[in-house]
């Protein structure tokens, strides 16, 4: 049977993306899952009732293919797709620091490809997703990309020489999001609190920062200096904090998951 999307990959971020296309109204029998693990098929089948294949070959009439495996695993699945593929088919890649011209270099000449970098958060449709157009994808095509993507989130189209920096931020950010959570949860610990007293107190702080952020649009420095008491507690922990370098650490931290990101490009 023919299907609209063929998505390869259904791990972590595929089965977001595939959770959100499902929300926003696309129907199941419209989406076919390739993964290689056994067991998934079924398990994927169950929760969203999409239909799971093992052999990529079964992309053939897809009119999109998203590919949303690890960058490492993507040159021997490009190889294995690209005869397979339909001549005017939109390649849609997730992965992580993989260039388009990599991508297009692997499939039949004037393949239209859209390189995207998208979140986690995509699981509480509050993702961000940046995508950069190949050489000979149309615009139409990277709308339909686009589309795609805002199903569970927010997009943005850039040029692709910033998405290592994207992949830095937006990409792998939630995961420093969660870390300074744990980091605090701990600290509540360690002043006594229940654990899940302090997570609820932790988890609200973020989720009310974030909106306030959002909602307000002010700078975060204007935010800030809203909650920093002259001779207060805030003022207390920032010093704390730029003591200890954790600006510069951030900083550091950015620049490390970019200059990942364009090794990756490697293969
Ligand atoms: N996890 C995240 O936060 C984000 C991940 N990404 C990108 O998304 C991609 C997927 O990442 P995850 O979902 O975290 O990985 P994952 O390891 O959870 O899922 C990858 C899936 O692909 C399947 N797979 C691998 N090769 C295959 C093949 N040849 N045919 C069929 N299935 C195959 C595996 O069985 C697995 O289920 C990566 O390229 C990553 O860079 C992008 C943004 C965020
Ligand atoms: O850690 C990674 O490589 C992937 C890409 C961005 C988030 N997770």
């Amino acid at each position: 049977m023919r299907v609209t999307l063929a998505m390869v990959g259904a791990g972590v971020m595929g089965q977001t993306l595939l959770g959100g296309l499902l929300r926003a109204g696309r129907a199941a029998d419209d989406v076919l899952v390739v993964d290689r693990r056994a067991g998934r098929g079924r398990e994927l089948h169950e929760r969203f009732g999409v239909r799971v294949v093992d052999d990529v070959a079964a992309v053939a009439g897809a009119r999109t293919v998203l590919l949303a495996v690890k960058p490492q695993d993507l040159p021997a699945l490009l190889d294995s797709l690209a005869p397979h593929l339909d001549a005017d088919a939109l390649v849609v890649s997730l992965a992580a620091g993989v260039t388009t011209a990599a991508i297009e270099a692997r499939l039949p000449a004037g393949t239209s490809v859209v390189r995207v970098m998208p979140n986690t958060p995509s699981l509480v449709d509050e993702g961000m997703a940046a995508l950069a157009a190949g050489s000979s994808c149309a615009d139409a095509q990277l709308a339909e990309a686009e589309d795609l993507l805002r199903s569970c989130g927010r997009t943005v189209v850039l040029a692709e020489k910033h998405l290592d920096a994207v992949t830095a931020l937006s990409g792998s950010g939630p995961a420093y999001v969660f870390y300074v959570v744990e980091a605090m949860v701990e600290a509540g610990v360690l002043l006594g609190l229940p654990r899940a007293t302090a997570t609820e107190l932790v988890v609200q702080t973020v989720v009310g920062a974030g909106a306030m952020l959002r909602e307000t649009g002010q700078h975060p420095t204007v935010l800030r200096e809203q909650v920093t008491s002259p001779a207060g507690t805030t003022a207390a922990a920032l010093r704390q904090l730029d003591d200890s370098g954790v600006r510069a650490a951030l900083v550091s931290a950015v620049e490390a998951a970019a200059a990942r990101s364009q090794q990756l490009s490697g293969g």
